[in-house]
Formats: structure tokens, C-alpha cells, sequence
């Protein structure tokens, strides 16, 4: 950029340019690779306070539906690796099933979440996966997590039930308490691992093809998916339903 000696406002005009640029390239280095995980399950059994206590440490005890998607960052460092996530918490009422369905197109992984004080959020875990084998990628990592571990003595389903349902569908198993904060980063950072594993290839060659300031990024827009709060439904959590 040539710059006119003597004229303050180009001057600053260009000072102001390169800072922005600097701190672009600054922000583009703060991790390697962007991902997005999704966390699937029957109303009621956590997915809210999962996301909330591995981003932010946070529980809360009340239960506010979520409205349709609503999402949070966090940054893991995994084998000198930078990886973002982008963590989709999906509303587990039935009415919201058609928004929260034109997300799994974009997951590389899923959490699949009952709780274990609840047999039906249990036995539906066969139809949010069998959606999943339906509307998500081949290549999305899937992982069950059994939630509420600390209420033991309102236990309804067994741990080895959730092993054995793991097992049959080729996923790792957790039994988590949000409350606790019992296997909280482990859920998350080991399906974090799993999906760098399944795109290792794909990352190669993007290191490879000379972006290095680049970052590894599967962005493209949604298409738009909006959904008008519903009055009749008392108090609700924000929401990001349209992006
Ligand atoms: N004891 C116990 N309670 C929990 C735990 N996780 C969540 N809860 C409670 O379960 C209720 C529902 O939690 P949410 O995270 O809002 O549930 P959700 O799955 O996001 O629900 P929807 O948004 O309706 O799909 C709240 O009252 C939470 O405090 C846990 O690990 N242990």
C-alpha cells in the first residue's frame, strides 16, 4: 500500500489497516482446527448442563427447555493440537425436531445423552440414533453418555445396560453427572479425539496444501432455519435457531 507522507488521516487510516490485519492473523492462529459437535437426547436428561459445566463449570438446577439449537465454544488442546469445537445443544421436545434435524447434516460428532434415573430417555437413545445413521454424515463419531450419574439411588438403568446399548452400536460409553462434574471433559475431549482421528486424513492434506495460517474449518452456511418462539411455552432458554 503506498501511503501520502504528510496526510494524517491516510496515515491513520493505514496504521489502523495494519492492526486489523495483525490481529486478524492473530485470531486466525488461536486453533488449528474448527469442529462441531452435537449433543442429542430426550428432553430432561442434561444436554444443557453438559455443555454448561464443560464450557463454563457451571450447573444449574433448574430445567428450562431449550428452543430449538443453541450452541458454545470451547478451545482443547490435544496432542499439541488446537482444536475448537462449536457445541450444538438441541432441544429434546418433539415439537423441535424439525429444526434441530437440519443440523446433524453438519456434526462430525454426536454425544447421545439418557438419563440414567429415566428407562424411556433410555430406550429412546435407539431412535435418536437410528436419526443419526439417517440424516448425519457416514463419518460422524458417536459417543453414549448416561447422565445424572450422582442420583444412585434413583437409578433405573443399569450401567451395564448403557455398556451393553454402547457396545451394540459400535460407540465408547460414559456415565457422567453434570452435577458433580464426574467425566464431564473426559465425554467431551474423547469424542473431540475421535473426530480428529476420523478426519486425520482430510487435516494432512490441508497442512499439506500450504495453508498454514490458515485454519482447518468445514463452514458453509446452514441453510436458514428459524423457528418463532412459541408463547404458550412459559419461560425458555435463548436460543440460536437461525445462524
Ligand atoms: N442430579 C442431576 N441433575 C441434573 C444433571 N444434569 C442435569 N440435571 C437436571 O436435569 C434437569 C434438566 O436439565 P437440562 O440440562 O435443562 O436438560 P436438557 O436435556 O437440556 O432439556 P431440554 O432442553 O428440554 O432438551 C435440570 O433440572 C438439571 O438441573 C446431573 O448430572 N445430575
Amino acid at each position: 500500500m503506498q501511503l501520502s507522507v504528510g496526510c494524517a488521516t491516510c496515515w491513520e487510516y493505514a496504521t489502523a489497516s495494519l492492526a486489523f490485519v495483525g490481529f486478524l492473523s492473530t485470531m486466525a492462529k488461536q486453533y488449528d482446527f474448527l469442529f462441531r459437535l452435537m449433543i442429542l437426547g430426550d428432553t430432561g436428561v442434561g444436554k444443557t448442563c453438559l455443555l454448561c459445566r464443560f464450557t463454563d463449570n457451571e450447573f444449574y438446577s433448574s430445567h428450562i427447555s431449550t428452543i430449538g439449537v443453541d450452541f458454545k465454544m470451547k478451545t482443547l488442546k490435544i496432542d499439541g493440537i488446537k482444536v475448537r469445537v462449536q457445541i450444538w445443544d438441541t432441544a429434546g421436545q418433539e415439537r423441535y425436531q424439525t429444526i434441530t434435524r437440519q443440523y446433524y447434516r453438519r456434526a462430525q460428532g454426536i454425544i447421545l445423552v439418557y438419563d440414567i434415573t429415566n428407562s424411556h430417555s433410555f430406550q429412546h437413545i435407539v431412535k435418536w440414533a437410528s436419526d443419526v445413521d439417517e440424516l448425519a454424515p457416514d463419518k460422524v463419531q458417536r459417543i453414549l453418555v448416561g447422565n445424572k450419574a450422582d442420583e444412585e439411588k434413583c437409578r433405573k438403568v443399569p450401567k451395564e445396560q448403557g455398556n451393553k446399548l454402547a457396545k451394540t452400536y459400535g460407540m465408547e460409553f460414559f456415565e457422567t453427572s453434570a452435577c458433580t462434574n464426574c467425566n464431564i471433559n473426559e465425554s467431551f475431549t474423547r469424542l473431540t479425539e475421535l473426530v480428529l482421528r476420523a478426519h486425520k486424513n482430510e487435516m494432512d492434506a490441508f497442512q499439506h496444501s500450504g495453508n498454514e495460517t490458515d485454519t482447518y474449518d468445514d463452514m458453509t452456511p446452514l441453510e436458514g432455519v428459524r423457528v418463532e418462539p412459541d408463547n404458550g411455552l412459559g419461560s425458555q432458554k435463548a436460543c440460536a435457531c437461525w445462524r
